[in-house]
């Protein structure tokens, strides 16, 4: 992104941002509610046209190329993509479908190497188990994990996060956090962007930071340069401590 700005009406939801996401990096995406996160997000995932600027995605140019073509290319997972999965379909539909990047299995027909990758990814994600049963029985940790193993199945090169985290417990948390490492780690995943408010949510194996703010980048680039107590409080907007200890985070005031 060069010199992006997204605005409506009189109010910038994003100002100025200038960034760059190369093939081998994972991004942690971190700010404050109404930092414009999920606009940035909106932007990566080719869903969304900056009112200034220049957004390049996978080599091609936002408003030069087909978004229809380029959206296959990118994964992501959101609440909103959530909310359009039926409570009743099958699980292992959820997954299955995003080959043809539908909600809802149709009339799709699916070969051997859809239906082997799907249950490889569902075993990779522990959701296995549910292939059977309806998305709408699932916990939310469960839930949460479907959709990252969807979101992986048409073999995306660059993968969008937002809020994986949110509203897990403890337990679900730290699973996801471990999962989301072993991606990280993985020599072949695609790119990788991870919204979050929370640093403790930030997997081992993340190396890169971009804090938001107001809808401008308050810092960006190698975590440990990033991640300061001074930064993190501008971004926060409160006086914060930060600690790493094996390659986790934390913060408090
Ligand atoms: N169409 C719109 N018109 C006006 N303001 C908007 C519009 N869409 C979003 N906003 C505002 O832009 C700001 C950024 O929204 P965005 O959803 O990107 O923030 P966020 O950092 O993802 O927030 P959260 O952490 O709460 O999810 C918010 O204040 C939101 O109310």
């Amino acid at each position: 992104m060069r010199g992006v700005d997204v605005v409506r009406g009189d109010t910038h939801l994003l100002r100025g941002v200038d960034w760059t996401v190369a093939p081998e990096q994972r991004w942690v995406v971190l700010g404050p509610n109404g930092a414009g996160k999920t606009t940035l997000l909106q932007l990566a995932a080719a869903h969304l046209h900056p009112t200034r600027g220049t957004v390049r995605l996978l080599g091609e140019t936002l408003g030069a190329v087909d978004v229809f073509e380029l959206r296959p290319r990118i994964g992501l997972t959101s609440a909103a993509l959530a909310q359009r999965i039926q409570p009743a379909e099958r699980t292992g539909d959820v997954v299955l479908s995003a080959g043809y990047a539908v909600v809802g299995r149709g009339r799709e027909r699916y070969d051997v190497h859809d239906l082997t990758r799907a249950a490889t990814l569902m075993k990779q994600w522990g959701v296995a188990p549910m292939a059977h049963r309806s998305f709408g029985t699932l916990s939310e940790g469960e839930r949460k994990r479907v959709q990252i193993a969807r979101a992986l199945m048409p073999d995306p090169e660059l993968l969008l996060l937002d809020e994986p985290g949110a509203g897990l417990d403890l337990g679900g948390r730290e699973d996801l956090v471990s999962r989301l490492a072993d991606l990280a780690h993985h020599r072949y995943a695609p790119a990788q962007v991870l919204v979050t408010h929370h640093v403790e949510e930030i997997p081992p194996g993340y190396g890169h930071a971009l804090l938001l703010r107001g809808g401008e980048v308050v810092a960006a680039g190698p975590m440990e340069q990033v991640l300061t107590a001074e930064t993190l409080s501008e971004t926060f907007g409160l006086a914060l401590q930060v600690e790493r200890a094996d390659g986790r985070w934390t913060a408090r005031r």
